[in-house]
């Protein structure tokens, strides 16, 4: 197997006494998708946001490659790869489609704060922009305000704005969260076309078996902060211990 991408050692974090993640040790590959789950409450969240650098640990480490990204902010870690999509936040809203991921392809290039840019430069971040909307098919709203989207092509655009920023590490909460039936497929579409380009490496927290199912490589089980389980989908879900803690009789579809 390749050399890993991403590696958190022994990664943990409390709130006061409550120990949210605790010692989590696991290496992510290019190439490979990973789902995380585990009933409320396990720390799925609070171990993605130790990733993406909306927290910092109590104590252990985040490794992107060879550099340790632990104490890094989460706009550093953009620049070194590491890319989440969030729910709306990284939208502006009166900003037109086009527009949004012309910035978020700006944000990942290397001049991103120079104000005054040559015209021609101005033209290349709308080509490369033009080529994500494609790419998402988002294509027909390009001149459409983000605020005025439906739920659906927003989380589209989402995805969009990710991949615009070009991470090596995908990051998605939830991408189907909200999402009438109609759209998710073309999300989890965008989602598996990320997949197969064998350099990336996507990280998925999901609830939704139909979605795990869809997409996993590998699970991981997180419960009461601690990784419980990390194997092939078909394994994991078999093993008792998932089944008695994780599943714990919940239906298939909401565990
Ligand atoms: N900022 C915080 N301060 C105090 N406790 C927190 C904080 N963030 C999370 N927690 C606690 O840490 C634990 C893990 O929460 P987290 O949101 O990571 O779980 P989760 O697995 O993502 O759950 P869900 O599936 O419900 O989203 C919970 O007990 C939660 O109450």
């Amino acid at each position: 197997m390749s050399e890993p991408s991403l590696v958190t050692r022994d990664l943990t974090i409390r709130f006061g006494g409550h120990v949210a993640v605790n010692q989590v040790s696991c290496a992510f590959h290019p190439g490979e998708l990973t789902v995380i789950v585990g009933p409320n409450g396990a720390g799925k969240t609070t171990y993605f946001n130790l990733i993406s650098g909306q927290l910092m640990p109590t104590s252990g480490s985040v490794s992107k490659g060879a550099t340790d990204i632990t104490r890094m902010s989460p706009s550093t870690r953009v620049h070194h790869g590491v890319g989440r999509a969030f729910q709306l936040t990284n939208l502006f809203p009166q900003l037109t489609v086009l527009e949004n991921i012309r910035l978020a392809v700006q944000a990942r290039s290397a001049d991103s704060w120079r104000i005054f840019r040559p015209a021609a430069s101005f033209t290349a971040l709308t080509a490369k922009a033009e080529y994500y909307l494609e790419k998402t098919r988002l294509t027909k709203l390009a001149h459409q305000l983000a605020s005025a989207l439906p739920h659906g092509d927003q989380r589209k655009l989402e995805v969009a704005l990710l991949m615009a920023m070009e991470p090596d590490i995908y990051m998605f909460d939830e991408p189907t969260a909200g999402m009438s039936l109609d759209h998710a497929p073309d999300v989890l579409e965008l989602i598996a076309g990320i997949k197969a380009d064998r350099s990336k490496t996507v990280l998925l927290v999901e609830h939704k078996m139909e979605v795990v199912r869809a997409l996993a490589d590998r699970i991981i089980v997180l419960h009461n902060g601690e990784l419980l389980a990390d194997g092939a989908p078909g394994t994991v879900m078999a093993s008792d211990v998932v089944r008695d803690v994780y599943l714990g009789g919940a239906t298939e579809e909401t565990a």
